[in-house]
């Protein structure tokens, strides 16, 4: 059914997109096994593919190609080429071809979310939000790619005009993950092309297919080669690709959303070089539930914010810190609600909600947490192990109390669909122990007193927090961490900052 509506598409040949979707519903011998470089799908120079699975059945979906350095320095010298052009396009040139990719990714969002539950096992309903989420940066970005505003500056001495421009900063280097692989290269592309910089885009080697559809599609809404370039890559030859990235002097930035061991690495190398760079890193969200706040309510929020993309997202409740004098009441109905609420299986059925690990490095993580905290005394009271009867790759949704400070569940960032209880008695204690953490990416909490959530609102160590809110991410608010989360914001008015320089322009002797 979906092949024959790409059929009925106004599209000139057999997409890229197209073929996608050819191998994966129609068990066609057809792969799909190209990168996107200077606006033609191309192999490896070395010709080495590797193979990519659906993790609900860790079947192989392709193969793509395995780039290496050799190919980096290519899509970067074209990226560079193209920025010699792209950059003095106007905001509104750039803004009416990113308005015509978003209208394409809209047209296509049926079929890039089969594409995105393929490759990132994310329930089909759940892969619509994301891409629904993700064309609203491109949709927001055009709008801004017209709003890229200098400033006059009046003159403190006589005879000058002080003016400041805004300038894009050159080829970026884009390095994303599997979690949210499709958002989170519209949130970073679509500012970065607004802004009139041209991008390498290295996805994630777990979900490199709807990274490659997003190009297709930018290359059929008329966005010019070399403009938007993808790299595949294994994981093994991630961190060359990545110190090609941070070192090279045709590449003017580099942009990572991922884990805080990689973000710090990169970190590192772009600094050797006083390199532009925005992290985005690992969360240890807090989730706390004050005697006021309406329990219903934070349970909705409390499972909306814990089993989206089954735990895997950063700013994923991390921990939940319960005022003791509700603890047991919430901890029942959060029990009852995963219980009832929650089925889990292979999300490209829509009857189910909950689906597998990204991969079997996740499912050893989750499970060596689990362990950890059993050797350790902690009470299941729901869940606790994989579920196998389901898939290799599926773990069931769990509820933990009993939770002590030498466990790693109450420190580490879990990344899966376990939930950890913790008790506390006052605001001032729940608030030292949701800031004692390096991570400071989002915080939750649910009160009704309303002094309670102008103190709480403040003294929450995070660049994000939702009150009496589970999920708060938009393309029209700043996404982004404090401490070792991360620096810089993604997606607003303050996204094209990352993408932007400030030159201040003095007109003397008038
Ligand atoms: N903040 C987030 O949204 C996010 C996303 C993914 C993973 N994580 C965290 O990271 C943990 C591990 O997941 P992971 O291993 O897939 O994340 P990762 O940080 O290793 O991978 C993210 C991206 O970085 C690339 N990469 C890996 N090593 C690199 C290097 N040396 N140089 C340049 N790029 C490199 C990967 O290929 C991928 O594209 C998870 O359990 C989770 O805690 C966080
Ligand atoms: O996990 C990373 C991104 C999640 C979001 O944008 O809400």
């Amino acid at each position: 059914m979906i092949f024959s509506r790409l059929i009925l598409h106004p599209y000139h040949h057999c997409s890229q997109l197209t073929r996608i979707f050819y191998k994966m519903y129609s068990q066609s011998t057809k792969i799909m096994d190209k990168a996107f470089i200077n606006g033609l799908w191309v192999s490896a120079k070395s010709n080495k593919v590797f193979e990519v699975q659906d993790p609900a059945t860790c079947q192989v979906i392709s193969t793509v190609p395995d780039m290496n350095v050799d190919d980096v320095e290519a899509a970067v010298t074209y990226a560079d080429e193209a920025f010699q052009t792209w950059k003095v396009t106007t905001g509104k040139e750039r803004s009416i071809l990113l308005r015509k990719w978003y209208d394409l990714l809209v047209q296509n969002q049926e079929e890039l979310a089969k594409i995105l539950t393929m490759e990132a096992g994310k329930p089909i309903k759940e892969s619509l939000g994301e891409i629904v989420y993700g064309n609203a940066f491109v949709e927001w970005f055009a709008e801004e790619a017209k709003r890229m505003y200098g400033e006059i500056v009046p003159s403190p001495v006589k005879n000058r005009e002080l003016m400041v421009l805004r300038q894009p900063i050159g080829t970026v280097g884009l390095i994303t993950p599997w979690n949210f692989p499709f958002a989170m290269i519209t949130r970073k592309a679509g500012a970065a092309i607004a802004a009139g910089c041209t991008c390498v885009i290295k996805p994630a080697e777990d979900t490199p297919f709807t990274a490659l559809a997003l190009a297709e599609l930018a290359s059929l809404a008329g966005i010019p080669k070399g403009v938007i370039n993808i790299v595949t890559s294994s994981r093994s030859n991630a961190d060359q690709i990545g110190k090609y990235l941070c070192e090279s002097p045709k590449v003017a930035g580099i942009s990572f959303t991922g884990s805080t061991a990689v973000g710090k690495l990169l970190y590192q190398q772009c600094g050797k070089h006083v390199k532009r760079i925005g992290l985005e890193l690992g969360g240890n969200a807090p989730f706390i539930i004050f005697e006021s706040a309406d329990l219903n309510k934070a349970v909705d929020g409390a499972i909306a914010s814990k089993f989206r993309n089954c735990g895997q997202t950063c700013i994923s409740a991390n921990r939940f810190l319960i005022q003791d004098s509700i603890f047991e009441e919430f901890v029942q109905k959060f029990a009852e609600r995963i219980k009832s609420s929650l089925i889990i299986g292979d999300g490209k059925n829509v009857q189910f909600n909950l689906g597998p690990l990204i991969n079997a490095d996740q499912v050893k993580k989750v499970e060596d947490i689990m362990q950890d905290a059993i050797k350790k005394g902690v009470n299941v009271v729901t869940g606790g192990n994989r579920a196998t009867n389901v898939g290799e790759q599926f773990f069931e949704p769990t509820l933990l109390t009993n939770i002590t400070s030498n466990m790693r569940c109450y420190k580490e960032e879990i990344f899966g669909p376990v939930a950890v209880c913790i008790k506390f008695k006052t605001e001032a204690e729940c608030i030292d122990i949701a800031n004692d953490t390096e991570r400071g990416l989002a915080g939750y909490f649910y009160s009704n007193d309303i002094s309670q959530i102008w103190r709480v609102a403040k003294n929450l160590e995070v660049g994000m927090v939702g009150v009496n809110e589970g999920l708060i991410s938009h393309a029209e608010t700043p996404f982004g961490g404090i401490k070792e989360s991360g620096i810089g914001r993604e997606g607003s008015k303050h996204g094209l900052d990352e993408y932007t320089y400030l030159k201040y322009v003095c007109f003397g002797n008038l």
